[in-house]
């Protein structure tokens, strides 16, 4: 019974960096990892896949041939691999038999999610007929809390992609590091977090004529998510590695890796499973990231000017 996570997320939003991150650290705790790359527009990757999508079909030469633009190119190679699901079988075969936990680095574009069948057939596939236990981990990048309209339409986005996969979902908000730099946040990061509340949300969207038309539109939405009470983000900043841990064991866990390997049917000790993830409380690790990411200032300058000394 293979376990791993499909890595899912608009385009940017870091999932192939995470696909890399998180092999390395599963790597480094022991466990036997594979990349099944199935974004054929990744061309520059930062690992070596076990499994590349561009083997089957390559983008450029679809787009060549086909006469069709970057999206219309994907759609067409996702479903030339739906057709040639045998092909991802007979690949992932080695894998699957030397037990290793797999990430699946999916292309980004929304409409695939959205608007066409191919992704999730493959997906339904993969953990219906093949009987893969996967977490799907949703990646947004965090610079979207610092507007309310963003975030809202970020809360939509991820809401829909839950409910349009139906597989046990993580959502990421990724890249808090980077955070900062796009300005101060109007609450603390617990609040973009958790998800509630959001009534406080739709109060900073300011006066312009836009936003007072659609202040109401704004709160039905936020009422929605509220109400759905589906919705909550876990912090990631890939170079911390108390994050990556704990997005590993809620994914563990939601997958049932976790309770496989309890119950004996996992290559893996459950010290190995549960020692790997992270074992602190999510609140205080929120704080921890709140103060290191978020309200301490990034470099010895920007601290000089936020205490009023002049830089040196
Ligand atoms: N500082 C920081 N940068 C990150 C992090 N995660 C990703 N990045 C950067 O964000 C950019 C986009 O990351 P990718 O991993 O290529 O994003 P992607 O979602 O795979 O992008 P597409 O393949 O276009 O869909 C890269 O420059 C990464 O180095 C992070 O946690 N912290």
């Amino acid at each position: 019974m293979p376990f791993g996570q499909f890595i899912i997320g608009p385009p940017g939003s870091g999932k192939t960096t995470y696909a890399n991150g998180m092999s390395q650290y599963l790597a480094c705790i022991g466990r036997k990892v594979a990349i099944i790359n199935l974004d054929p527009a990744n061309d520059l990757l930062p690992y070596k896949p076990d499994v590349d999508i561009s083997d089957l079909v390559d983008l450029q030469t679809v787009m060549q041939e086909m006469n069709l633009g970057p999206n219309g190119g994907l759609v067409y190679c996702m479903d030339y691999l739906e057709q040639n699901m045998d092909w991802l079988q007979a690949a992932l075969e080695p894998l699957e038999k030397g037990g290793a936990y797999c990430l699946f680095d999916l292309p980004g574009q929304a409409e695939l999610f959205m608007m066409h069948d191919n992704l999730k057939h493959i997906i339904d596939t993969i953990t219906q007929k093949w009987h893969y236990r996967l977490t799907a981990v949703h990646l947004v990048d965090a610079h979207l809390c610092t507007d309310a309209s963003k975030f809202i339409s970020c809360l939509m986005m991820s809401l829909s992609t839950m409910l349009h996969l139906e597989l046990p979902h993580i959502n990421v908000l990724s890249k808090i590091d980077l955070v900062r730099q796009y300005g101060k946040l109007d609450f603390n990061l617990d609040f973009y977090l958790e998800v509630q509340n959001l009534k406080y949300l739709v109060r900073t969207m300011g006066e312009s004529p836009f936003n007072k038309r659609y202040r109401k539109l704004s709160q039905a939405l936020c009422e929605l998510v509220e109400d759905m009470g589906l919705l909550s983000f876990v912090p990631l900043a890939i170079q911390d590695k108390q994050a990556v841990q704990h997005v590993l064991g809620l994914a563990d866990k939601a997958n049932g890796a976790v309770y496989a390997s309890l119950a004996g049917h996992s290559p893996y000790p459950p010290e190995l499973i549960y020692g790997a993830s992270f074992q602190g409380s999510e609140t205080d690790m929120w704080s921890d990231f709140q103060e290191k990411y978020i309200d301490r200032p990034g470099n010895i300058v920007e601290r000089q000017v936020e205490q009023g000394q002049p830089p040196e």
